[in-house]
């Protein structure tokens, strides 16, 4: 679904990704981990397609764009956009040209802040929400894109017990349609539940589990 060939990556001359290659199979989630400033987004940033490797290549084996969530941290403090508008981003590339949104691509919008547990929020503006409202907001775009790679910087961190679960719950559902999900976290508990767990280390992969046994899903969707 993924494969990673000797990319290499470094900002102003300063290496952050040496020569990294990884094959990434369709459908598995894997939690890449590391310290911090160890390469995590940088390499999530090339799987999405966000930066072009500097040697080495990306290729995907699917035609769609995948859908990539950054950490709230890196958006703007000042985007004029409310939840909704920032949400329903996520479907402009499915709405027809130059057309205002449909009801079916609305409708997968308000989907995905249910998802989220913040439709209540969906008229407030993104830059008067707390760090852990925006984060949601910006997976229920990343959701809503309905893509068929999901990319999550971070998704987790800084977001208190109640959001953890609503996260992980929307990341199995993925997984369950057969989505491919490639996370950043510093978590055990999100470690602990990956098939696949990528560690950096000064950018480059100090280990990795491969694919294993998917545990936690079922448990959870069940529970
Ligand atoms: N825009 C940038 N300009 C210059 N250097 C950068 C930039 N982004 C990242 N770096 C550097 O590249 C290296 C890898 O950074 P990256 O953000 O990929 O690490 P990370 O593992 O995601 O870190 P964290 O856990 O803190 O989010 C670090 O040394 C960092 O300082």
């Amino acid at each position: 679904m993924v494969i990673v060939s000797g990319v290499r990556y470094a900002y102003q001359g300063r290496r952050a990704l040496g020569e990294v290659s990884l094959a990434l199979e369709r459908g598995v989630h894997t939690v890449v981990t590391g310290t911090n400033g160890s390469g995590k987004s940088t390499l999530l940033a090339l799987v999405a397609g966000a930066l072009k490797p500097q040697s080495g290549s990306v290729t995907l084996t699917t035609s769609r764009r995948p859908a990539f969530v950054i950490q709230h941290t890196r958006t703007s403090e000042i985007l004029p956009c409310t939840v909704r508008q920032t949400v329903e981003m996520g479907r402009w590339p499915h709405r027809s040209w130059l057309l205002p949104l449909g009801p079916q691509n609305r409708r997968i919008g308000r989907d995905a802040m249910e998802r989220l547990g913040i439709s209540g929020l969906a008229d407030r503006q993104l830059a008067g929400l707390s760090g852990g409202q925006r984060q949601r907001a910006l997976i229920a775009q990343g959701l809503a894109q309905e893509s068929d790679i999901l990319i999550l910087d971070e998704p987790t961190a800084g977001l208190d017990s109640a959001a953890h679960r609503l996260i992980r719950l929307a990341v199995d559902e993925e997984l369950l349609r057969g989505v491919t999900v490639i996370e950043s976290s510093h978590s055990p508990e999100d470690i602990e539940r990956a098939e696949r767990v990528v560690t950096l280390e000064g950018g480059l992969v100090i280990s990795d589990t491969g694919s294993m046994f998917r545990p936690a899903i079922s448990a959870t969707l069940t529970s």
